[in-house]
Parts: structure tokens; sequence; C-alpha cells
């Protein structure tokens, strides 16, 4: 049976509720000849339309991730829409695909096949909003959401099977199949993405294995695939860093389209595809995307620490696991910092053009030393060069065979190394390439020998009369605080004039003094395949041989360095700099603390994040944030005066001591949070808050401090809610709580003994144990453990949701669970009762082993 719906077709929609019981009713419509056909269709109808769409909770899962503010609603479910005339919306149904167009001026109405009672099920947009979603009628489940704003935006499916979850938005979206009790569900599935001309697609795929692993066969794999669709002529499907064959194909069709597919005889579990698409670049551009948009599933699949600048101000590169604090965002190589762009760049004099626009300095290496250290360095097999060219005479002419292809036929030049060695393996300079990124110097030692221009034919630091960003680079005052990054650490935009005007040195980054860089040419080399597996450590030795900055080149989008997920998102140049406070020790050593809540986001001991902050955690200044350490006041828990955990965590609180360093090279701050009208609504007494966070090199002490500034005496609980950040959930424990009585709170608040020396998560855990020890440890990776030393907080809360409930939370990565591991000190089996005038001192320290 095949459907397609004309301008002004007969066949009609009803707008109905997808939460009522569907009936079954006959409709009318035309086939692909044009022939009417009757079918059966679902219909929905409600007395009472509700605003909810589909349901709170669907919808909060379809929300994940996006920012979308507005929340859509039902139209009158008794009116009838029509598909307006001037429009066909609806392209083709077949019995296993639909086809849909959505303009999003216009009202729309489409249909679905139900994957599983075979009957159609009505599908519609927000009449304006241009919002359209596929829901299971057996399962309520959302399968595909749809959200134009301006553009228009073709997507076809096969029959989605019901636990595939599709989340397509107009230029980005993600599909995946979650796990169903660790066992692999896989379906022969396909899903089509067409992108417009002139656009590039960019996608990734990850296959998760759901728990059974074939041995040997270690089915994880995640690969990043660049999509360029220049013309639907072009095969080429550019995949890199994949060791399998990735279910990716692109269609020669019109408009060009990428599918996706998985096969029914992988033996692997889950899977997930991501996708987004932007406006090509133009060939002289480099374009960085504005990523404040895009769904932060997505931003970590395809953008974030994979050593390559996307978003604009990078943040898709902050706080990297590759990256030093030398290098803010950036790849640390030879005592140099890197940035890699993606552009389109043809040749080398628009790569350096882009690289000027960004006010860096293209990269070279002189010798063939610094070329194989940049190699192996970055473990990339082939780059873009610097080279010097030299007039040839005869006897200097490649030998006959020699795996050289010159230039030299256009220019009458040969390429050398500025040591002179002759340059082997290049291709034409005038050689175009169609995918290529640059690689920037932007910070270095001051080269000051260079300012005289005598010795050196490169130098790329020359005074900063201007702005100079925390990574050293050099950018006119007026591009400072001005809303857009220009800095590739987007410090420039952290507004902190004051704070920066100190740290203005006399060197920065402009082009080569004393000689020009068109005595130079650089050749482009076009990677052929290389993986790049998280950040390979600098050789030893690798700095002498850079003796000025190195090249360009271009690079592949390597496997994701894992352990850097989501951390972008603990980046205080996330925020506006008005909601965070940085206790910035150094050496990697920091804590990012967000006055909303007074919420501690991020922890790093030496450069390794010890917080666990959920990509999907909504930062609204309203809702909880879902991570770190959230302060739980004055209840914890459900609570009938207002919301769970109280109002402490969903406070803004006020600095009461900005970050300031001790002696010892420790930072303390404090922050405070009174009682206004809001809090007394709820819980009508007068108190001051005051927490201390005192960061030590291995150790953070969080004292929360209660003062009663009311005239009566009242009752709290308390809790610091700290959300640890662990490689894997299977691998962690919390040793010390043998013995202790322990509130099951998944068991109807039984209470139980703890017999085990090692406690450890198999399912969703939530227990409260009573009258804990004073110090306890926390395995947070099979390397890493944590000491956690109380003071008055004698309750340990552990929790983990695990997946099914993580995955009903709207702002918890689907697998996040299996990334954090709540250990919470608190005083909460029993009130605190405190008198009038009277304090309350609690603390909780941790410290790594
Ligand atoms: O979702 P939230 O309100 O942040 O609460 C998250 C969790 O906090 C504590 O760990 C409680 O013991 C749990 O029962 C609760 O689910």
């Amino acid at each position: 049976m095949s459907w397609r719906v004309f301008p002004g077709s007969t066949a009609d929609f009803t707008m109905r509720d997808a939460t009522s019981i569907p009936s079954v009713v006959t409709g009318v419509s035309e086939n692909r000849d044009g022939i009417s056909e009757t079918h059966q269709e679902e219909v929905y109808t409600s007395p009472t339309p509700k605003n909810e769409f589909p349901s709170s909770t669907v919808w909060n899962d379809v929300q994940r991730g996006g920012d979308r503010s507005h929340s859509p609603h039902i139209h009158d479910s008794t009116s009838v829409q029509q598909v307006p005339s001037d429009v066909a919306c609806l392209e083709s149904i077949t019995d296993s695909t639909v086809n849909f167009l959505i303009d999003c001026s216009l009202p729309l109405v489409v249909k679905q096949m139900n994957p599983v009672t075979e009957k159609l099920v009505t599908v519609w947009t927000d009449k304006y909003g241009c919002l359209g979603t596929v829901v299971n009628s057996l399962s309520k489940k959302v399968l595909t959401t749809v959200w134009g704003v301006d553009v228009c935006l073709r997507l076809s499916f096969d029959i989605v099977p019901r636990l595939l979850q599709v989340n397509f938005f107009d230029n980005f979206g993600w599909a995946n199949q979650p796990p169903v009790n660790a066992v692999k569900l896989y379906y022969y599935e396909t899903l089509l993405v067409e992108v417009p001309d002139m656009h590039v697609l960019y996608t990734s795929v990850s296959v998760v294995d759901a728990g059974i692993d074939v041995p040997d066969q270690p089915c994880d794999f995640y690969c990043t695939a660049v999509v360029e669709l220049i013309s639907y002529r072009s095969r080429l499907l550019s995949v890199n860093g994949c060791g399998y064959e990735l279910p990716l194909r692109k269609r020669a069709r019109r408009p060009p389209s990428v599918e996706f597919r998985v096969f029914t005889n992988t033996k692997c579990g889950n899977f997930k595809m991501v996708y987004a698409i932007f406006p090509k670049p133009r060939k002289d551009e480099v374009r960085l995307l504005n990523c404040s948009a895009v769904p932060r599933v997505v931003l970590d699949d395809l953008f974030v620490c994979d050593m390559e600048v996307d978003c604009e101000g990078a943040t898709d590169e902050h706080n990297c696991s590759y990256s030093k604090s030398a290098c803010p965002g950036m790849i640390e190589s030879g005592q140099k910092c890197f940035s890699v762009f993606r552009a389109e760049l043809a040749n080398w004099k628009t790569a350096l053009s882009a690289c000027e626009k960004h006010s860096l300095s293209l990269a070279m290496a002189k010798t063939p030393k610094e070329w194989d250290a940049l190699v192996s360095s970055f473990n990339i097999s082939n780059m873009f060069i610097g080279l010097k060219a030299v007039e040839v005479s005869g006897d200097l002419a490649p030998a006959a065979g020699a795996p050289i292809v010159l230039a030299s036929a256009v220019y009458k030049n040969i390429w050398r190394w500025a040591d002179g060695t002759i340059a082997y393996n290049l291709i034409p300079v005038n050689q175009s390439v169609s995918l290529s990124s640059c690689a920037m110097v932007v910070s270095e030692n001051p080269v000051t020998d260079c300012q005289d221009g005598t010795d050196e034919d490169f130098c790329v630091f020359g005074k900063c009369s201007e702005y100079k960003c925390q990574s050293n680079q050099c950018i006119p005052k007026s591009k400072s605080c001005d809303g857009v990054f220009d800095c590739i650490d987007g410090s420039d935009e952290t507004c902190q004039k004051d704070h920066i005007q100190t740290h203005v040195q006399t060197t920065s980054f402009t082009p080569a003094l004393g000689t020009t860089m068109s005595q130079w040419i650089v050749v482009f080399l076009v990677i052929a395949t290389a993986a790049v597996v998280g950040m390979p450590a600098p050789e030893p030795g690798l700095e002498q041989r850079f003796l000025q900055p190195a090249l360009v080149f271009i690079k592949n989008r390597g496997n994701r360095v894992s352990s850097a997920r989501n951390m972008a998102l603990q980046n205080p140049s996330h925020f506006p700099q008005s909601d965070v406070v940085v206790l910035e020790r150094g050496e990697g050593t920091r804590v990012v603390v967000h006055l909303h809540g007074a919420t501690v986001i991020s922890w790093t001991c030496s450069g390794e994040e010890q917080l666990f902050l959920s990509s999907t955690s909504v930062f609204d200044n309203k809702k909880a944030i879902r991570g770190g350490i959230p302060v739980v006041f004055p209840n914890f828990g459900p609570w009938s005066l207002g919301p769970q955990h109280g109002f402490a965590r969903i406070k803004r609180w006020t600095v009461a001591i900005p970050p300031m360093k001790d002696k010892n090279g420790d930072v303390i701050a404090a922050f405070s949070l009174e009682d206004d009208e809001e809090t007394r609504g709820m819980w009508n007494f007068k108190f001051k808050l005051v927490y201390t966070l005192q960061l030590s090199e291995k150790s953070l002490v969080s004292s929360f401090v209660v003062h009663n500034t009311d005239k009566t005496d009242f009752e709290f609980t308390c809790l610091l809610h700290t959300y640890f950040r662990v490689p894997d959930i299977a691998n962690t424990s919390v040793q010390g709580l043998k013995g202790l009585t322990y509130i099951d709170k998944v068991n109807d608040g039984k209470e139980f003994r703890e017999e085990r020396e090692v406690v450890t998560l198999t399912e969703n855990y939530d227990r409260v144990y009573k009258d804990a020890p004073k110090t306890v440890v926390i395995q947070t990776a099979p390397t890493r453990r944590l000491q956690l030393s109380t003071c008055n907080l004698p309750d340990i809360v552990v929790w983990n949701p695990w997946e099914d409930k993580a995955k009903k939370m709207a702002d918890f990565d689907d697998d996040g669970w299996r990334h954090m591991l709540c250990v919470e000190a608190g005083k909460v089996v029993s009130p605190v009762v405190l008198k009038a005038g009277d304090k309350f001192d609690s603390s909780q320290t941790f410290t790594l082993l």
C-alpha cells in the first residue's frame, strides 16, 4: 500500500491527543498513481485536549539535549486539518517508508505506518512552530521529532522499530537503539538523512555493546565520519577512524543523502548515530560553528575533544585530556600549542589567509626532523609542510624514479628544507585538496631574538599591543568582549578585562618578522588514512627539534578520547562570567563553582576531572544542576513545603569571599545564601548559609555552616550531593560501610545491615547509610581512590539511578549512569535542631589517595 497526499487532497487528518485511546477509522487517500484507496487508520480522540504533547515524560525525552524553551501544544482535538493547497507536505508513504517535507510556515500533517499494528498513525505538527512528532501508538514512544525554523529538510525512514529512538531536528539529530535487559535487539534498519546542496554532513556512529561480548571480539567501537556532499555524483564517503566497516552509505541521488544501516547480523549491542548538517564553508574560509544551539548529545558525539576546533570559542576543545594548562583548548607538543581547524582549503594561500583571519600564524617546519617529530607527535601520516623554494640547476633535479612529485614543473623550483635537504614525497603545490585543515601555533615562549629579524626565518611572536588572549593569541582590542569569540580559547568573551590586562605581555603573535612568509612555500599533502587514538605523549627531546613553529597539516577526525566526554561543559568559559567562580590552583588543579546553587560543577586535580556533570544538565538558573556537588538544604528528599532537596541548590548564591590563594598556594572561596521572600514563602525562617571551599593540591574541603538568624528555633536536614565521575560504574566501590544500617529507598525504605566490606553497585541503588564512620574510601576507577572524611555529616547516601531511571530523567545522559557514582555526606536521617542565634558547622573533605 502506498500513499501520497496531493494538494487539496480529500484525505483528512484528525488532530488528537496522543495519550487517548485510539480507535480505528477508515480514511481515503490517493496512491502514487492518483487512485483513491481506502485505508484503516488509528485515530485518537479526546474530549479534553491536553497541553502536553504527547505526554510530559515522552516530551521530556525528546527535549533531552535540546534547548527548546517553548513548549509545544496540541490543537483542538476535534478540528480537522487539511494539507494546504499550495504545498505538498507529504511526499509519499509506501508500506515501508514515509517521506515528508516540512515547510515551516505551514501546518503539516503526515502519516506513518505503525510498524507493529501495520496501521497508519497520524503525525502532525504544531501549527506554525514546525514541530512534527511520530508517535508509536502502542508504546506511546516518540519515534520521530522534526523541528524546523526556516530550513526545510526532507527525511525519510524505513519502518522504524519500536525500540529505535529517533530525534531529528532541522539540522541535527540522533537515533539510537537502547539495549533492553542488556540484550542486543537489532533490526534491519535504515535511516536516511538528506543533505541540502552546499551543506556538509557530520555524522558519527557508535556501537556500544550491551554487555555480551563475543569472546575475542569486543564490540564497542566509535567512528566519526565527515561526509562532504559536494556533488551528488561523487561517491566518496570520507570515513575516518573506523576499524570497522561503517554502516554508512552515501546514496548517489539528488539531493545527496547518507544512509545509515544496521544489519541484523551485527553481533554487538546498541548503536547510536548522530548527525549535524551545516553550511559548507567557502573555500577560503575556516568557519567555526555556532554550537550554542546544538544539543549536547550531538556536540559530544561529533565535536567535543576530537582535537579539532569546530565551535566558536573552541568550546568543543576545552578541558580535554590532551590539553595541558599551558595550552588551553589546544594540543600541546614540543612546548608549543596547536589548534587544528577544519577548513575548505584548496592551497597554501587559503590556509595562510584562514590562519591570519584568526590572528594566528601558519605553522611551519624547517627540517625533516621537525617534520618527523610532528608526524609522530600527532600520529598523522601526511600533512602540509613548509618548505623553501630554491632555484634548481640541472644536477639538483630529482633523480629518475625518486618518489618525488615536485611542483618544480610549475615553478621551476625544487623544494628543500631550511637545512638544505631535499624534501621528498610531495605533491604539487597547486594540487587542490577538498578536505583539509590547518594547524596554527598560537603559544610559545617569547622568541625575543627574532625581533631584530636577523637570525630567524620565521618568528611567530611579536609585541601584542592589542588584546592578548589567555592562549597568548593577539587579537584587536575592539574584538574583545564584543559577543563574538575571537580567541581560540574564548577568553576574549569572559570579559575579565582587568584581570587580563595585567597578563598582557610584550610578546604575541604576528607573522614573520625580518623575513616574509612568501619566501617559503607550503605544500599541502592530503591525509590518506590514519587513526588517532588520544593524544600521544610528546617524544623526549621533541622540544629541541622544534626550533621553529612547526607546520600546517590536515587532520582526520580521530577516535574520541572517551574520558573527555562531556567535560567541555565543565569549562567555565561555557558560562557567562558572572555565573561562575573559578578557584584556580594551577597545574590543572581547579574548581569551578556555578552560583546557581553554589554548585561545584568541576574539580580537576592535575588535569583530571573528578566530578560528573550530565551533558544534558539544564543551566537555566532555575532547575537544579545535574551533577557536580549540589547543596541540599533545608530538606533532603521530597518536601511538602517546596521542591525536592530544598531550595539551596536552586537559589543564586552570593560570593562571600572571592577566590584567594594562601601562602601554600591553596585557594579558598566562600559563598553565602540568606533567606528571602521566596525562601520564607516555603520555609518561614531567617537563616544564613556559608559554604566555603578550600582547594589544595590533592584535596577539596567543603565546609557548610548554617546560621539561625531567626528568633525561633528551626529544624533542617542537609547534604552535599556529590556526583563522582567514574569511567565505569562496574569498577567502582565504597569501603567503610560494613556493619552499618541502611535505609533502602528502592525497597520501601526498609532497613538492612550492610554486610559487605566493599560495596559495589549493580542496579538502581539508593541507600542511606546511617551513622557512617568519619572516613570512607571511594574507588572511582581501578587506579583512582578518594578518601571522604566528614564532620557533623553522619549519614552517607549512595545513589545511582541505573539505566531505566536515568533514561526517564530528562537531564541525565542515557549512558550517564555508567559514568557516575553519588556518595553524599549529610545529616538526613534525623534533622538538625538549631536554636535561634545558633550555628551548625559541618564539612566534608575529599582527598585523592
Ligand atoms: O533528582 P534529584 O532531585 O536531584 O535527586 C537525586 C537523588 O538524590 C539522592 O541521592 C536521593 O537519595 C535519591 O532518592 C534521589 O533520586
